[in-house]
C-alpha cells in the first residue's frame, strides 16, 4: 500500500434524542473522521469513536487528535504497510489509546479493500449477506421509554437494550416485561454496580433477559466471575475487554458468557478478528457494540458483524436512530429488523461530502514527506 495523505475532520452533530446513561447524557456527538489516500487517489475512511469527555473510556476527541498527529500518523508514513493486519503491531509499540489507533487502522482496512475492489465483509471472511439490528432505548420517563420501545418494534428491530443502575432496575425491567412479555430484551449497566449489589442483579433473573452487560467495574474481570457463578442471566462484558488477552482471561475465569466487541474499544479490526476467532473456538458468542457513531463507523460495524460468530443482534441501528442526516450515502437503513451487508468495495457506503463539510468544525491534513 502507498499511503500518501491522511486527513482528520472533527465533526459535531446533535442527536435527535439525548442518549441517557447513569454516567451522564449525550446531547451532541463530536467525533473524528479519518480519510487515508493512496498514490492513485483511492480513499479509505475510518472514524474515531471517542467522546468529548472521558466517561466511557479514558480517551477523548482531543487526546485522539494529539495521539494521531504526534504518533500514529507519523508511524504510518514511516512504515511500509503491505497489509492492514500489519498496522496494529506497529501501533502497539505505544500503549493503549485504542480508539485513536482504531480510527486510522480501520481507514486503512477500507482503503486496502477498495484497492482490491473487494468488500470489507468478504475481506474479513464475512458469511452473512444481512445482519440483525438491535436498538438501545431510554428516556426520562417510563411512559416515553415504553413508547420508544413500541415504535422501534414496529420498525422491525429485533432486540431492545435498556440502561440500568441501582436507581433504576427491578421495577423498570418489570414494567417493560409487563408491556412486552416476549421482546428480546437486555440491560446494560455500564459498571453501575458493585459485588455487594449481587442480590439486585439476581432479582432480574426472573425477567429472562438475554444478558446483562458490564454490571461491575469497567476494568474488572475477577468479580464478574464471582457474579456470573450465581446469576442465571448471562453476563456480557463490554468495557472490561480491550485486548485479546482480556477476552482469554474472562473466558477462562468464567467472567462472562458473551462478549460485546467494539472495534474502537479494542484498537481496530485486527483485534476484533482475533477476539472473534478466539471466541468462536471457545463457543462464546459475540455481538457488535455501538458508540453513537456516524455512518462510516456504522458501515465498518456491518462488515464486522457479518463474520460467523456474530450470532447475536448488536447495537447497530439505522442512521436515522440518532441523526437527522448522516455523513454516508446511502444512510444505514434497517428493513424488517435487518441491515444488508454491502457487496461494493470497502465499507460499501459512499461519503456524503456536502454533509461532511457542513458538520466539520476543524480539519487538518498530513502528507507523506
Ligand atoms: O450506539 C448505540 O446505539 C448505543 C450503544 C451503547 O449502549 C453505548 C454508547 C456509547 C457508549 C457506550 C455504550 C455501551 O454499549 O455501553
Ligand atoms: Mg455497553
Amino acid at each position: 500500500m502507498r499511503i500518501e495523505k491522511i486527513k482528520l475532520s472533527v465533526v459535531s452533530m446533535k442527536l435527535k434524542t439525548p442518549f441517557i446513561t447513569h454516567l451522564g447524557t449525550v446531547h451532541e456527538r463530536e467525533g473524528i473522521v479519518i480519510e487515508v489516500m493512496n498514490r492513485d487517489g483511492v480513499f479509505g475512511f475510518g472514524e474515531v469513536v471517542a467522546f468529548s469527555s472521558p466517561w466511557y473510556t479514558e480517551e477523548t476527541v482531543q487526546t485522539s487528535l494529539h495521539m494521531l498527529k504526534e504518533f500514529f500518523i507519523p508511524m504510518i508514513f514511516q512504515h511500509h504497510i503491505e497489509h492492514p493486519s500489519e498496522v496494529s503491531p506497529v501501533f502497539n509499540q505505544f500503549r493503549r489509546n485504542f480508539m485513536a489507533k482504531a480510527g486510522l487502522e480501520m481507514a486503512i482496512w477500507d482503503l486496502y479493500a477498495k484497492e482490491r475492489e473487494q468488500s470489507l465483509s468478504s475481506l474479513l471472511g464475512g458469511t452473512r449477506s444481512a445482519i440483525p439490528s438491535g436498538v438501545v432505548v431510554g428516556a426520562k420517563s417510563m411512559k416515553e421509554t415504553l413508547l420508544q420501545i413500541e415504535r422501534n418494534l414496529e420498525n422491525g428491530y429485533k432486540r431492545v437494550k435498556v440502561k440500568i443502575s441501582p436507581q433504576n432496575d427491578y421495577e423498570y425491567i418489570q414494567s417493560i416485561r409487563t408491556h412486552f412479555p416476549h421482546v428480546e430484551l437486555m440491560a446494560d449497566a455500564n459498571s453501575a454496580y458493585i459485588l455487594k449489589d449481587t442480590h439486585r442483579l439476581k432479582a432480574l433473573d426472573e425477567f429472562g433477559l438475554l444478558m446483562i452487560e458490564q454490571p461491575l467495574g469497567y476494568d474488572d474481570i475477577v468479580e464478574h466471575a464471582k457474579l456470573q457463578s450465581v446469576l442465571q442471566t448471562p453476563i456480557c462484558l463490554d468495557e472490561s475487554i480491550v485486548t485479546l488477552d482480556d477476552a482469554k482471561k474472562a473466558i477462562e475465569l468464567g467472567s462472562c458468557r458473551v462478549i460485546n466487541i467494539k472495534a474502537g474499544r479494542v484498537g481496530g479490526i485486527q483485534t476484533v478478528k482475533d477476539i472473534h476467532d478466539f471466541c468462536l473456538e471457545k463457543g462464546v458468542p459475540v455481538w457488535c457494540g455501538g458508540m453513537l457513531e456516524f455512518g462510516i463507523s456504522r458501515a465498518h460495524n456491518i462488515a464486522i458483524a457479518s463474520q460467523p460468530n456474530f450470532t447475536i443482534a448488536g447495537d447497530i441501528s439505522a442512521s436515522s436512530r440518532y441523526w437527522e442526516e448522516d455523513i454516508t450515502t446511502p444512510e444505514v437503513m434497517v428493513h424488517n429488523g435487518m441491515i444488508d451487508v454491502p457487496s461494493g468495495p470497502g465499507i460499501g457506503y459512499e461519503i456524503n461530502r456536502e454533509r461532511l463539510k457542513d458538520v466539520t468544525i476543524f480539519e487538518e491534513s498530513f502528507t507523506k514527506q
